[in-house]
């Protein structure tokens, strides 16, 4: 199977703010990879970026995405939609920006794999095994009803269908199951979790709520300011995060009772302007830890423990 590896990733947006500042990571087979950070951290440019999908106000200007041994970016327009259908796939946190209102969802996932070159025939039969594959009772029912004749788990799956029925290598998930209730987003990610088993499906899982990453994802990026502040698995995050800012992240969970959705983190101070980044390191005017070489020197990622890096000058031995 086919991994995602991406390198000193830049998106400049078209007044010259660059909002995802040299991003570097993989994601492999069968490996769930967290995305975490505040709003407009550049967590959402960063999978458009990697799945091509990019708005016309913001371009990529460095870097690479590798698919396997291909640079995404290398390829001609064409190449690239191809490898974007049958390699990465994207789902979003509300589905009816993806789904048309008024195809039935079987038609618009056939149309979809049409699109590639699959046969009609084939594409009724991917279509409703994918369907079955995310777990809806009756496929070929569910196939003939429009996306408002759905409830909104039911949409989030046929969503996941749609992907799914590309056969990607990578599935990126953009806050999936942030409008869904607790019981719902709780089918979901135990679906997602079992079809990145049975398929090697690589998954980048992008969002604000750190409680969501520590019951799925193997590894956790911790993305601020356009960067990545901190990479760890997600036992070595949660029990020794090595940045302030995971750690502020981590402190701002309220306790587990199994039930809640914790709330948006909050974190004293506001979140940086891209346009106008203070000099050093972009969290030190809101760092508790924070030392005067912090407001100078802007610390890259660097290796702290085995496969844990973080973009810290401030060891924890020396957090007050
Ligand atoms: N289409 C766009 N045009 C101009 N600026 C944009 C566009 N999309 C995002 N931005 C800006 O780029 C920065 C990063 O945004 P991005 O959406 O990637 O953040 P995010 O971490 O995904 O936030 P959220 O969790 O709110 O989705 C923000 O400053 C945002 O205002």
């Amino acid at each position: 199977m086919t991994g995602l590896r991406v390198e000193e990733l830049r998106t400049v947006l078209k007044t010259g703010t660059a909002v995802v500042r040299d991003v570097s990571f993989t994601v492999e087979p069968g490996e769930i990879v967290g995305l975490v950070g505040e709003s407009g951290s550049g967590k959402t440019l960063t999978a458009l970026s990697v799945a091509g999908l990019l708005p016309a106000a913001a371009e990529v200007t460095g870097g690479k995405v590798f698919l396997g041994n291909e640079n995404l970016l290398e390829l001609s327009e064409r190449r690239r939609r191809a490898a974007r259908g049958a390699g990465i796939a994207m789902i979003y946190q509300d589905p009816m920006t993806a789904l048309n209102p008024l195809m039935t969802v079987g038609a618009q996932i056939s149309e979809g794999l049409r699109a590639h070159g699959v046969s009609r025939t084939q594409a009724r039969e991917r279509t409703l095994e994918a369907i079955a594959e995310v777990r809806l009772p009756q496929p070929a029912v569910m196939a003939r009803r429009y996306p408002h004749q759905l409830s909104g788990g039911q949409r989030q799956r046929m969503m996941i269908a749609g992907a799914l029925a590309m056969r990607p290598a990578v599935l990126i998930a953009d806050e999936p199951t942030t409008a869904l209730d607790v019981t719902v987003q709780q089918q979901i990610l135990a679906l997602v979790d079992d079809l990145r088993r049975t398929h090697s499906l690589g998954v980048l899982w992008i969002t604000h709520d750190l409680a969501v990453l520590a019951q799925l994802a193997d590894r956790v990026l911790v993305m601020y300011a356009g960067r990545i502040v901190e990479s760890a698995s997600t036992v070595d995050l949660f029990e020794s995060p090595r940045h302030p800012y995971t750690a502020a992240l981590l402190a701002s969970i309220p306790p587990a009772t199994g039930i809640e959705r914790p709330p948006l983190p909050q974190i004293g101070g506001v979140p940086p302007d891209l346009a106008a980044l203070p000099a050093g390191c972009p969290f030190q005017p809101r760092c508790e830890h924070a030392e005067d070489r912090c407001s100078v020197v802007d610390p890259p990622l660097d290796s702290v423990a085995a496969a844990h890096e973080a973009a810290c000058l401030v060891l924890p031995e020396r957090w007050s």
